[in-house]
């Protein structure tokens, strides 16, 4: 079997992992290949749990088959312990005789690392730059190599385009169905963002529902420019995280002061280690990351129904770049083409 299509073999199995289950873990697949058998497969699964290549050495018949074959991984094997040991060092007991890795890690901690490990105990390592984990992992990349979050646009409209049936109140645009879509991209997300006109009329929860959770509930951030909340109830802004520009409410807790803008605020999430950040409405606060050019992909979920009158929502200027249909809504994802080049043209060059 060539190089490149054990590693597409990792790749298929790398996207059987789900977003919303890896969380800011990586979805990273691999392969374990012998006298041109593939002999096992595995995928990391969930965030915390193995990791691609310890869930290919466990689907072997018997640990000795590893020896003398050749592992195929999307991603370099992790050089540093973190909430499992480090693959870098586990595998070295295995016998294998080649490893061939799609991508080395951008995470600082492991990028290069791995490789030198592997090849410091005598495996013949080969790394084929493909761009597989990057496609597979837009926001892993953008967090280790921009220290930016990855910026997920959402709103739900009704058929002709209404995000709220009456102005100053909450409207349930789509169904259970469309819901549990919803939910499971929560789930990916290290934070979610309302602007103050939706948390004072929605009453937002912002929490991942009706799916199981394999790490934290998602940050709630609210952008209270003028500091309008400020005279809300302590206990209403407990577990949320505010940014305004109002300097005597930035002095309460969880309340930080924004002097940047929209910018600053990413800035200030990426510090803080959030890497996948969703923007859930409104229409107001959605325009305004439109216009920054700050976001990388937007959902839209048109419902089938019509609604007679109401709140506008938005018109993106581009066509859909994918389109699915959920039960009785369509779900439109856009991807921002000018943030998608420059994240290719920033890519590192080879450093092994
Ligand atoms: N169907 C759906 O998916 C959703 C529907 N909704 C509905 O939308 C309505 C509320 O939306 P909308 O009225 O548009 O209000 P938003 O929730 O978008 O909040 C607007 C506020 O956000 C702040 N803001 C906006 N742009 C910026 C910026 N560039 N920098 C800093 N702060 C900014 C401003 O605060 P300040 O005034 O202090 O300057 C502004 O008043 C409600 O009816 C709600 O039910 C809401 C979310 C989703
Ligand atoms: N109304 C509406 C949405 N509204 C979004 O969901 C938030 C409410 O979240 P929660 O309190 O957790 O249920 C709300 O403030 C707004 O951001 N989303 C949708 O998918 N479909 C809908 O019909
Ligand atoms: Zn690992």
């Amino acid at each position: 079997m060539d190089d490149l299509t054990g590693l597409r073999l990792a790749a298929i199995a790398a996207a059987k992992a789900q977003p919303e289950q890896t969380f800011e873990n990586p979805r990273v697949g691999a392969v374990i290949v012998k006298a041109d058998q593939v002999l096992a497969v595995g995928w990391h699964e969930r965030f915390g749990g193995a990791h691609a290549e310890m869930n290919a050495f466990h689907h072997l018949g018997a640990a000795r088959d590893a020896q003398g074959a050749t592992l195929y991984v999307t991603l370099e094997p992790c050089a540093v312990r973190g909430k499992v040991a480090a693959c870098a060092e586990t595998i070295l007991d295995w016998g294998l005789a080649r490893v061939v890795i799609g991508d080395l890690d951008p995470n600082p901690a492991t990028h290069g690392l791995g490789v030198q490990k592997l090849r410091a105990a005598g495996i013949s390592v080969v790394v084929l730059d493909t761009d597989d984990s990057r496609q597979l992992n837009p926001a892993f990349y953008q967090y280790h190599e921009q220290h930016q979050p990855y910026i997920q646009l959402k709103l739900a409209q009704s058929h002709n385009g209404y995000v709220s049936a009456v102005r100053g109140q909450r409207s349930k645009i789509t169904d259970a169905v469309a819901d549990l879509d919803v939910h499971r991209q929560r789930a990916r997300h290290s934070a979610i963002i309302v602007g103050s006109e939706t948390w004072r009329i929605d009453q937002p929860r912002l929490t991942v529902r009706d799916v199981v959770l394999t790490h934290q509930q998602p940050q709630r951030v609210v952008i209270d420019r003028r500091g309008r909340l400020a005279h809300e109830p302590a206990a209403r802004l407990k577990d949320w995280l505010v940014y305004t520009e109002n300097a005597r409410f930035a002095q309460q807790e969880n309340v930080v002061l924004m002097s940047a803008g929209l910018p600053g605020i990413i800035a200030d999430l990426g510090r803080k280690g959030m890497q996948y950040v969703m923007v859930e409405g409104g229409p107001t606060l959605m325009r305004s990351f439109l216009q920054a050019q700050l976001w990388h992909e937007c959902l839209i979920y048109t419902a089938d129904r019509l609604l007679a009158n109401g709140v506008s929502g938005i018109v993106l200027p581009q066509l859909p770049d994918d389109i699915q249909r959920i039960g009785h809504t369509q779900r439109q994802r856009y991807i921002n083409q000018e943030v998608a080049t420059c994240l290719q043209a920033s890519r590192k060059p080879l450093v092994v």
